[in-house]
């Protein structure tokens, strides 16, 4: 019999493993209801606090809303409840380093949230001088979706090929940063998500 403990670190493994081979993985239901629901309330309680989101670092920042329409909450590594979901992503990354040598040093997320009918234009998430974000973590949080919303990430896996992911409630997309070229379609339903990046230090 499985022990959460032991699954946890079966899913690190298929991550890890998928990383190395497609460079891409999609988990539904990596999430359990309970942590779903907790995630859900938090962003809910913290709704005022998100601010519009930006493109660009520092000097270049500017909020375009023409390439990306969400509203942004960055998360910090103290913040108290979020304690459990950042054990869980600091027990992904030491597994991915152990795994895959990757060195990352860190995780940056936010919560996200998608008004009606906005979206995120094709992009890489890379700043075009710095390279130091290595793997994208995309966790979604909304009840009920269904394809007529919209909303759905597009990832480019080639010239020819992408798929979509319905942001299903509780599903996790992980994918290498510098690889896919990738885009959120329009939204018709207010479309709810924690995004981050696993980054190596800057040298
Ligand atoms: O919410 C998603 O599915 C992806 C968001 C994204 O691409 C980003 O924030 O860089
Ligand atoms: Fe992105």
């Amino acid at each position: 019999m499985h022990n959460i403990t032991t699954q946890a670190n079966d899913l690190n493994t298929s991550i890890a493993d998928a990383l190395a081979d497609a460079g891409w993985i999609v988990i539904p239901n990596y999430l359990s209801a309970a942590e779903l629901l907790a995630l859900q309330q938090l962003a809910q309680q913290r709704r005022e606090c998100f601010v519009a989101a930006g493109v660009g670092r520092e000097a270049a920042h500017q909020v375009r809303q023409d390439i990306r329409g969400d509203a942004v909450l960055w998360i910090e590594n103290d913040d108290a409840e979020m304690a459990a979901a950042n054990q869980r992503m600091s027990e992904l990354q030491h597994h991915l380093n152990r795994e895959l040598y990757l060195g990352l040093a860190e995780l940056e997320w936010h919560f996200a949230r998608y008004p009606v009918g906005s979206f995120y234009q094709r992009h890489l998430d890379q700043h075009r001088n710095q390279d130091t974000r290595v793997v994208t973590v995309v966790q979604y949080l909304n009840d009920n979706w269904t394809d007529a919303d919209g909303g759905q990430l597009r990832i480019y896996l080639d010239d020819e090929n992408h798929i979509d992911v319905t942001p299903h409630g509780g599903t996790l997309v992980v994918f290498l940063s510098n690889r896919f070229e990738h885009e959120v379609l329009p939204a018709q339903r207010e479309r709810l998500s924690l995004t981050g990046w696993y980054r190596r230090r800057a040298n």
